[in-house]
């Protein structure tokens, strides 16, 4: 798909000042940020560290208690269900496996909310994801990676300017990995597309023009891989004995 730069403008996602919690109890204090059209960043921290968190402030799935998180400029809560759907795809980390659709009924639902010409049709997206001999399984009958893989192509052929994935790569193995890294850098490039997802692997955390690390609800550290993941960092980060988080860093070592 060919953005025009409106297009891609669409794409630009910001939290200002966002507070929200829990129960009555603050978690996420004045989370600014600004993720800009073309740019793919990676959410790291530890379990509990408040990823999925903000990728559901950013869905519009959870209201900022203070604050604004814009999409396009505008700010989410302005825009109807429809619309956002059309600017925001969104993977949840747990996928329902007990959705009583065929896999390419589950792909195609992608089209519903598009605003936009196609990016990829489902057929193409099944393919990229590997599952064009499996478009006739029921969703119950996918191994874990492979139902991972159908709700990634539903997420893809939405054909929206902001991805927000959470944990996609969990379950897949490395070639899917691989492809869905190369994947998204491909749309990036090509379509000015906003990514903005979690994950564990800090190999693939490479890939990505920007990480954000969080911490208990607070934004750690935001850069590239090798200026964020220093030893140090990662220690505080995961709660890590210092030999332990140098195999794991991949920034400057202490010295
Ligand atoms: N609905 C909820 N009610 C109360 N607390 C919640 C709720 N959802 C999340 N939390 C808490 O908010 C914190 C952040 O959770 P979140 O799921 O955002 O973490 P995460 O970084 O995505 O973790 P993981 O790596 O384990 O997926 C956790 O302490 C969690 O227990």
């Amino acid at each position: 798909m060919d953005f025009s730069n409106d297009g891609r403008a669409q794409a630009r996602l910001a939290f200002e000042q966002v507070c929200f919690g829990f129960g009555g109890k603050i978690f996420i204090e004045n989370l600014t940020f600004e993720a800009a059209p073309g740019e793919m960043i990676g959410l790291i921290g530890a379990n509990g560290a408040g990823k999925s968190t903000l990728l559901r402030l950013a869905a519009g799935l959870l209201k900022p208690w203070t604050g604004t998180v814009r999409v396009g400029g505008r700010p989410l809560a302005e825009h109807t269900d429809r619309e956002r759907a059309g600017r925001l795809a969104y993977l949840p980390q747990s996928l329902d496996v007990h959705l009583p659709f065929r896999v390419a009924e589950l792909v195609r639902m992608g089209n519903y909310p598009r605003m936009s010409a196609p990016r990829l049709s489902p057929e193409e997206a099944l393919r990229i994801v590997g599952l064009e001999r499996k478009g006739q399984a029921q969703l119950g009958q996918l191994s874990g990676g492979e139902l991972r893989r159908a709700f990634i192509a539903m997420t893809l052929v939405q054909g929206a300017g902001c991805l927000l994935l959470d944990e996609p790569l969990a379950g897949l193995d490395l070639k899917y990995q691989a492809e869905l890294l190369r994947l998204l850098r491909e749309i990036v490039e090509s379509s000015g597309v906003t990514v903005l997802m979690s994950l564990h692997d800090m190999a693939a955390t490479l890939r990505f023009d920007r990480l954000l690390a969080l911490k208990a609800g607070h934004l750690m550290a935001q850069g590239p891989a090798p200026a964020v993941l220093t030893e140090s960092l990662m220690a505080r980060l995961f709660d890590l004995a210092e030999h332990d988080a140098a195999l794991f860093a991949t920034g400057p070592h202490r010295t």
